[in-house]
């Protein structure tokens, strides 16, 4: 078979021509997929650590950081997805608050497949915003039959809630003004269907000194075992103690159920973090 050799090479040729023909086609989306950069934020120091932004810098090294500094983040966003797929309702809107690069978006779109469904993702950083557009039309141009998601940017204590079956406030709620939380949560729940929920993601506080300083110590011990210096973690603290307000568990659920919530699950927790589902 004389002929063959070249067949194959014309074979593998024209395939190599249409794999670049089609990555050409995602200009953003592979070159924004892979341009993430390590955190080094807070490496130098600084003579004044100003409060926590999240503005472009911050977006660019924003997936290292959070899988850095959350335990349990990956598991946590991608059991939301798993989790979502159990609580959406045909015909309602999800929301994801406080969306970022639109990681929980991501996962709901892999694994929610309900009908006649779709996400709203909303935060009000326009740099985390136009971040998270190039991220979904990435996952556009790789997937078919994805959940339609809108990405809107906006301050979520104004969103007019549309009936919705499932919101994820993941990691949000405590960048909001405590005195804002309650209503924010009843309006969520206003706007709930009933075999709907709501998943909350908190850093939490513990109201035994004992615990809290255990848990603290040990979340600086995953900081420092994912590399982190204690120069870094110092200032990063001192960057997020005024913007950033954990609440306790028992905080929760009493707020939760104010604001009309009739049962709370914990479902995941790992050292300080944690994650509940909030039912109607
Ligand atoms: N009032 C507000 N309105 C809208 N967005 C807000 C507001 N306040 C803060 N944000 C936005 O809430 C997000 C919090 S990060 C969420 C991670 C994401 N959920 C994730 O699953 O990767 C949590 C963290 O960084 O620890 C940021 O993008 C803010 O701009
Ligand atoms: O709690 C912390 O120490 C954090 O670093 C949480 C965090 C993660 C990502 C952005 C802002 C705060």
């Amino acid at each position: 078979m004389p002929n063959a050799g070249r067949w194959y090479s014309a074979f593998w040729l024209r395939h190599a021509e249409l794999f670049f023909a089609t990555i050409r086609g995602f200009p953003t989306s592979l070159k924004t997929a892979v341009s993430h950069q390590p955190d080094q934020l807070f490496a130098q120091p600084l003579a004044q650590v100003p409060d926590f932004v999240f503005n472009e810098a911050v977006v660019r090294v924003f997936p290292d950081m959070i899988k850095r500094s959350v335990p349990g983040y990956p598991t946590i966003v991608e059991n939301i997805g798993v989790l979502g797929n159990r609580f959406a309702q045909p015909d309602t809107l999800i929301y994801d608050l406080g969306c970022s690069l639109g990681a929980v978006t991501q996962a709901l779109r892999r694994h929610v497949r309900t009908e006649r469904c779709r996400i709203l993702a909303v935060d009000n950083s326009a740099a985390m915003v136009s971040r998270c557009r190039e991220y979904l039309h990435a996952q556009d141009a790789m997937f078919q039959e994805l959940l339609p998601a809108e990405v809107q940017e906006a301050d979520i204590l104004k969103l007019a809630f549309q009936p919705t079956s499932l919101v994820a406030l993941n990691f949000t709620l405590q960048f909001i003004a405590p005195e804002q939380r309650p209503e924010l949560l009843s309006r969520i729940r206003q706007a709930l269907h009933p075999q709907g929920a709501l998943i909350l993601s908190e850093k939490l506080c513990f109201e035994d000194e004992a615990e809290q300083q255990l848990l603290t110590e040990l979340h600086l011990d995953f900081k420092r075992a994912n590399g982190y210096s204690e120069l870094e973690i110092a200032q990063k603290r001192s960057a997020i103690e005024n913007v950033m307000k954990p609440d306790s568990l028992d905080t929760h659920r009493q707020r939760l159920r104010q604001a009309g919530f009739s049962r709370v699950v914990l479902w995941f927790q790992c050292l300080n973090f944690a994650s509940l589902i909030a039912l109607p």
